[in-house]
């Protein structure tokens, strides 16, 4: 067979590659936005082996870029419906569908063993820490992949070559304190986030951290010399659930106090207001007979949707939605609060824009809401196709075992004359030596309060949670204790413990284990107590050095970076080469470059990579 020539100049598939790539048994995790155009990709390259795992079904919203599925195919699974569309591309294709997740203990290491390479396009940190940690322990290359909006990008991920997914820390979401959502509310979201803690109280599973009633422990509200309000405020706090149920949601009643009676408790906290504007309370009467409407009363979703609701809609929506889900409510112990499902989204917007009414913030359509309020950044189906293109192309070097060949690759927003930019590290990243997944012998430092955290909770927020463990077993080194086990009902007497009453104190080393990914982990304990209200429960640092820059960093002053972070970005930037290129219609030429610096790149097209959206 003669060579392929790739879209990117630099890399034409041998004959050797082709030989490969049909005897290749590849795994496609994901069936979505990327995982539709890699399947479609892989099919047309020549793959013969492919297994596709999704554990979602085809939705409506998917339509638009999941060009693997159609009208006919909403509700199944997408997974047997792409391994069926890409079949009919090449009726000689061996594939095998999964409609599952692969964090199920059913997908163990002797799983990943089957393949030669895994290709990653999913959506979510938990099951990418996962495959990571599969494929690290299978020893099968992995090539992970993501776009958001614009931007996108490829890493290969290859034990002892590379670094693995969770060697770099990942930012944390964006979370607001608690203060500014319950009492002093400026901006949208804010107030939507406040919305969906409400929808949560009232309907919701229990949540103590998404409390909605005005917080009298807000440092800014008290008083000098006046102790805090803690029994006095803290409006109808611990019970809000219980009192809705009691008053049958009636929806005067509730609005009454969300939105008329917490406020009036807000404004006797004066402290708040003297440099703010105070919100104006609203009740249901008010509400209902409120001056400004237009005539909003249209069925076309189109147009309800970008409208901004006046207060008395909102009222009538509030009302129309609490009978909505009470009723949805009357069969389950909760619900979960879904951007789809039209009655909760109903809700969140009408109290958001109320909310956002009484405290002089601007009030935003149905659709604003929801992209806040789902964290939507709209999916780019040319960025979903550039980036999958990489990934094929990445996977026959993998294939020939080129791991060098495959630094990471970089999609990004280009605003002037074209859409897009690619860029590529010069060389691929090497692991973390402290990574807490990848390196010979995992070591972290955990910083919990070991007086007042439950083992359970130390399970549960921690292992599982933030380390990403699925079924985690712990030993108290020394004693040889098992205090956590994967085994069902084996330490369940220890769950609501507090970790010092069975020995976990500061200094205790815990050898902690996970079966399924063949992962384990030595984890220091040291005693943590938190000093201020919006502190975290715990931290967990994986490298030593990192505790010495934080407290080096303390020492200057606000809002200067550490030598250490400068370098680092500027390394970067250094590090940074155009991958390849197309020839640019107007330039007619094709050069390799190094990149300039990000603020200089704007005006040099011919620098650039240009892919034509
Ligand atoms: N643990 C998992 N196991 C298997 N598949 C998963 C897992 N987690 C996520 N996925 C799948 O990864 C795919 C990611 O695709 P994509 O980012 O396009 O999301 P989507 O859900 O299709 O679209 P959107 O979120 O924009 O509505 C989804 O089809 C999702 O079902
Ligand atoms: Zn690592």
């Amino acid at each position: 067979m003669s060579a392929i020539q790739s879209p990117l100049s630099a890399l034409s598939v041998e004959e050797n590659v082709s030989d490969l790539i049909h005897k290749s048994r590849v795994l496609v995790v994901g069936a979505g936005g990327i995982g539709c155009e890699i399947l479609k990709n892989l099919a047309l390259s020549g793959f013969q082996d492919i297994e596709i795992i999704d554990l979602d079904t085809i939705d409506v919203s998917n339509l638009n870029r999941q060009f693997l599925f159609r009208k006919e195919h909403v509700g199944k699974p997408k997974a047997v419906v792409a391994g069926l569309s890409i079949k009919s591309y090449n009726p000689d294709l061996k594939i095998k569908t999964y409609h599952d997740s692969i964090t199920s203990q059913d997908y163990g290491v002797n799983f990943f063993k089957k393949f030669n390479l895994v290709l990653n396009a999913l959506d979510n940190r938990a099951a990418r820490n996962h495959v990571n940690r599969m494929c690290l322990a299978a020893d099968v290359p992995l090539i992970e992949s993501g776009t958001s909006g614009y931007s996108g990008q490829v890493e290969l991920i290859k034990k002892s070559v590379t670094q693995c997914y969770e060697c770099q820390p990942k930012p944390a979401q964006k979370t607001f304190p608690g203060c500014t959502i319950r009492n002093t509310p400026s901006e949208p979201v804010h107030c939507i986030v406040w919305a969906k803690h409400l929808f949560n109280q009232l309907f919701g599973e229990d949540d103590a951290d998404q409390d909605v009633s005005p917080d009298a422990e807000d440092p800014e509200a008290k008083v000098e010399g006046e102790h805090s309000a803690t029994d006095s405020g803290n409006v109808k706090r611990t019970s809000t659930r219980q009192w809705a149920q009691d008053i049958k949601y009636e929806p005067a009643q509730l609005f009454n106090k969300f939105f008329k009676n917490d406020i009036e408790y807000l404004l006797t906290m004066e402290n708040l207001w003297k440099t703010r504007k105070p919100p104006g309370p609203l009740s249901w009467e008010e509400a209902a007979s409120h001056a400004g409407d237009t005539n909003e009363d249209s069925n076309d979703v189109r147009v309800t949707d970008m409208q901004v609701w006046s207060v008395s809609k909102c009222a009538k929506v509030f009302s129309d939605t609490i009978g909505d889900l009470k009723e949805a409510l009357s069969d389950k112990s909760f619900l979960v609060w879904d951007k789809d499902d039209k009655s909760a989204m109903d809700f969140v917007t009408a109290c958001a824009n109320i909310r956002a009414h009484i405290f002089s913030i601007p009030t935003k359509s149905r659709f604003a809401i929801k992209s806040i309020a789902g964290n939507i950044i709209p999916a780019i189906a040319t960025a979903n196709a550039i980036i999958a293109g990489l990934v094929v192309l990445q996977a026959f070097r993998v294939l020939v075992q080129e791991y060098e060949k495959c630094p990471s690759v970089y999609l990004r927003k280009k605003s002037v004359h074209s859409k897009f930019l690619l860029a590529a590290d010069k060389q691929v990243t090497k692991a973390n030596p402290t990574c807490y997944v990848c390196s010979p012998q995992p070591f972290v430092n955990v910083f919990v309060n070991v007086e007042t955290m439950t083992v359970k909770e130390f399970e549960t927020e921690l292992l599982k949670k933030h380390l990403n463990m699925v079924a985690p077993d712990a030993v108290l080194d020394g004693k040889g204790m098992v205090v956590i086990s994967s085994e069902e009902g084996e330490t369940e007497a220890n769950d609501n413990k507090k970790l010092k009453e069975i020995g976990i104190v500061d200094g205790s080393i815990l050898k902690c284990d996970d079966f399924l990914q063949n992962y384990e982990l030595t984890v220091a304990i040291n005693h943590y107590e938190a000093k201020e209200k919006d502190d975290p429960l715990f931290k967990v640092v994986a490298n030593p050095e990192d505790l010495k820059a934080k407290e080096s960093q303390n020492g200057q002053e606000d809002g200067s970076k550490s030598d250490k972070k400068q370098n680092a970005e500027e390394s970067d930037e250094d590090d940074l080469m155009v991958v390849d290129e197309q020839e640019d219609p107007q330039e007619g030429s094709s050069k390799r470059r190094k990149l300039n610096p990000p603020d200089e790149r704007v005006d040099e097209d011919d620098d650039l990579c240009i892919v034509e959206a």
